[in-house]
């Protein structure tokens, strides 16, 4: 394998789709690679535009930019807590871990499935907050579309990701496609904004943590004071994305997928240096990708040595992120 390679590489997603075999194979080893190894990677040639990411960019700032009031309109009643909006530090990912972290200097706004598929799931009543209906935002006008058509951006480049991680794996191409057709992924739209006050000691705009799911897609406007991935060494790097381009990150259910052979990476966002806190604003959107609620989540037989058992009885997808979530909620 090739050692030289860069700690998180950019990939060509586009070439893999789309090149000859020998392109193939060389993106493929190389994702293999990076996905054992620091779990982080960057992509072009996706089919995201950017163009419309650049407006998904002003109107988010134009909904982050109202009053409170106005945004607080959006926050959720029911007992589906991840849709709609939620206020700057209201939530803390470090917590996640089991720390008594600090609350995250971030506000979000978050979309679930945009499809109904709650009559198929309607004989598994844990699922229905996964497939629970959105909020959509009309103010500005037109913003809810917007989300809604990001969410379906989204959705493509996840299946042609897992199409990569597929091949990666030693997999046939379509191996995840049965398991991604009502799949619960979960679109946030992220807010940084500039600060008034400096933070408590600890506070940062996103704490240390690991995503729960399959994968991260994340788009993202580049300011100061941006995600920061933890490297097999101990060091922190910081993962930019540049104009087209995507970050993608494992999360903890394909760590268990793969029977550990791929890493679910410990990532967090740091506060802008000094002077550019109080003028920084980011905004970054991550689609979390999970696969279908009931999709069998059992060790991937590539990634098992022949005459080992798995690490990890079966579980569904559902039940994996449902553990997460209640273990996040502890202490
Ligand atoms: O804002 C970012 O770049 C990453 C945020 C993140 O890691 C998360 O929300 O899980
Ligand atoms: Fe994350």
């Amino acid at each position: 394998m090739n050692v030289s390679l860069p700690a998180i590489p950019t990939i060509n997603l586009g070439r893999f789709l789309r090149g000859s075999a020998e392109e193939r194979a060389e993106i493929a080893a190389t994702v293999a690679e990076t996905c054992r190894r620091v779990g982080f990677l960057i992509i072009s040639g996706h089919s995201l535009d950017q163009d419309f990411f650049d407006r998904v960019v002003r109107e988010s700032f134009a909904f982050y930019d109202q009053p409170r009031a106005v945004k607080d309109r959006f926050h959720p009643t029911g007992p589906a807590r991840q849709r709609g909006y939620h206020g700057m530090a209201t939530r803390g990912l470090g917590r996640t871990l089991g720390q008594d972290a600090p609350l995250d200097l971030r506000e979000s706004y978050f979309l679930g499935p945009v499809d109904d598929h709650q009559a198929h799931f309607a004989h598994i009543p844990e699922a229905a907050t996964s497939y629970a209906p959105n909020i959509l935002p009309d103010s500005p006008e037109g913003f809810g579309e917007t989300l809604v058509a990001l969410y379906r951006s989204f959705e493509q480049v996840a299946a042609d990701m897992y199409r990569l991680f597929a091949v990666s794996l030693g997999l046939p191409e379509g191996y995840f496609d049965g398991m991604i057709q009502r799949h619960f992924s979960i679109l946030a739209a992220h807010h940084y904004p500039p600060l008034a006050e400096p933070p408590e000691p600890g506070q940062l705009r996103t704490g240390a943590h690991t995503d729960f799911g399959a994968m991260t897609i994340l788009a993202m406007t580049e300011a100061q004071g941006g995600l920061e991935a933890r490297l097999p060494d101990g060091s922190w790097a910081p993962v930019q994305a540049k104009r087209g381009e995507l970050v993608i990150n494992l999360g903890d259910m394909m760590q268990r997928w793969t029977n550990d052979a791929w890493a679910s990476t410990l990532h967090r966002v740091v506060n802008p240096p000094g002077l550019a806190m109080a003028s920084s604003r980011r905004l970054s959107v991550g689609f979390f990708v999970h696969p279908d609620y009931d999709a069998a989540i059992s060790a991937i037989p590539t990634c098992v040595a022949a005459g080992e058992a798995p690490k990890y009885p079966t579980i569904t997808a559902g039940e994996h992120i449902a553990a997460k979530i209640a273990r996040s909620h502890k202490g």
